[in-house]
């Protein structure tokens, strides 16, 4: 790849950053999805939090990276950016102008300024039209050409513009006459027919074959120098995402927990979550390649009912006392427990304990079924003490309750995002925080 010319160089555009000249600035940004059960009680089901108090600015001209595991909220968090999505509460403002609450007719007149690239050709391009009619769409919708000539001539120097040459070749086509690259350059000319200044460009390569991906990206690079533009670039790759991106955010159910320059996350991440990312990318240099992994174990908590505190806090390998220890988290260390032990001691430990199904469980305590208390109490007094995991660190009391066994966990927190080494983390680790949910 080559490097970029000097004016939109990646220190300038932080400098620009830095310097106020922010395009679009999210802050408390949530979209949640009702939850419907059945028919007759719509939403009166929770919600699922896709997206839940997200904060962070992308400059003019940069490329920002958003990175996260499946079902984080990137998709969300990108369709909400663009008005696609209705945003639950926060705000939006782009260029200016808030865009939460705008209606229909208010936001219609952006539209052309806002686009977003597919993850999946099909979806983008109605296999029905012709490539100048399919690319040509945007500019009818919005009124920008009506004439079928004017239409087929600036789809014809966006085609050339995205390499598709030569254009008078491609124009009657279908999409299905393409290649899997070549369609996808076709869904890049259609997202930018309208000259738009802010695109989000969701995985934009990631069902093409790996020969074309790299030239893919770099049309995107040279396209951004010559007209301009500013990308949220959403993928969960992050060697894609270093590649390409100037900043970097990484989402967690949906929270940043960690937001700043490319080149310091990757150097030097501060999020244990982060660390654990990047301990999963293959590193050319040898000399990293031996680091430990340490892969976050287990899968991604339910976005419905995400952890107390922290969110990452039950997959942490670093998490300790302030981190927002529930009962669930007692439940599930026994689970996991009793598929390491033995046969003799898990039949002990499980009479001991009632059987979890029948322990009351919230986020303060666990009450556990009548069982045998005096050798729980015991069993629960040893783990404490040998800190067989973090979460006993944050149990203030093990109690006897009549026939029942109490354990009572100390109030944690959800860490509000900290500057630490010139980015934004979410982490107790750097000093406690807190904020609201
Ligand atoms: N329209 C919807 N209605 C209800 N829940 C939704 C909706 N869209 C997304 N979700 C949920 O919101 C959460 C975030 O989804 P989202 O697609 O934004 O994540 P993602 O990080 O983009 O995932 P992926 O990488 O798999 O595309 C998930 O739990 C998902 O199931």
């Amino acid at each position: 790849m080559t490097g970029q010319p000097a004016e939109t160089s990646a220190a300038d555009r932080h400098a620009a950053a830095v310097a106020g000249d922010t395009l679009v600035r999210a802050e408390d940004v949530h979209t949640h999805f009702p939850i419907r059960r059945g028919l007759l009680s719509r939403g009166s089901g929770g919600a699922v939090r896709a997206v839940d108090g997200v904060s962070f600015d992308i400059a003019r001209g940069e490329t920002f990276g958003l990175v996260g595991e499946s079902g984080s909220g990137k998709t969300t968090l990108g369709r909400t950016l663009l008005g696609l999505e209705p945003a639950t509460s926060g705000s939006i403002r782009y260029d200016g102008r808030e865009l939460v609450g705008l209606r229909e007719r208010d936001l219609r007149p952006l539209r052309r300024e806002l686009a977003l690239i597919f993850q999946d050709p099909h979806a983008a391009l109605n296999p029905a039209m012709t490539v100048w009619q399919g690319v040509g769409h945007p500019l009818r919708i919005h009124g920008l050409a009506t004439k079928r000539a004017d239409v087929r001539a600036r789809v014809a120097a966006m085609l050339e513009r995205v390499g598709l040459t030569p254009a008078d070749t491609i124009l009657d086509k279908y999409p299905e006459d393409l290649s899997g690259g070549q369609k996808q350059r076709l869904v890049i000319a259609r997202a930018l027919i309208t000259e738009p200044k802010f695109v989000v460009a969701d995985e934009p390569v990631a069902a093409l074959d790996m020969s074309v991906r790299a030239r893919v990206l770099e049309l995107m690079l040279e396209l951004q120098r010559d007209l301009g533009l500013t990308y949220l670039f959403i993928t969960h790759d992050l060697a894609t995402a270093r590649f390409l991106c100037d900043r970097i955010g990484i989402l967690y159910l949906g929270n940043l927990v960690e937001w700043g320059e490319a080149d310091r996350l990757f150097d030097d991440p501060q999020h244990p979550y982060t660390r654990s990312l990047l301990s999963a990318v293959p590193l050319p240099d040898p000399a990293r390649r031996s680091r430990d992994k340490e892969l976050p174990v287990g899968e991604m908590p339910d976005a419905q009912t995400p952890p107390a505190g922290c969110r990452f806090h039950p997959r942490c390998p670093a998490a300790f006392e302030p981190c927002g220890w529930e009962g669930t988290d007692l439940v599930d260390y026994f689970e996991r427990r009793w598929t390491e032990v033995d046969t003799e001691t898990f039949e002990a430990e499980l009479d001991a304990t009632g059987g979890l199904h029948a322990a009351e469980v919230t986020r303060e305590q666990v009450r556990f079924g009548s069982g045998d208390t005096e050798r729980l109490v015991s069993l629960l007094t040893d783990l404490q003490l040998r800190e067989a995991h973090p979460l006993f660190r944050a149990v203030v009391a093990i109690e006897r309750d009549g026939g029942h066994v109490l354990v009572r966990f100390g109030e944690g927190a959800e860490p509000a995002l900290q500057t630490v080494a010139g980015r934004e983390v979410a982490c107790h680790l750097h000093g406690l925080t807190s904020r609201e949910r």
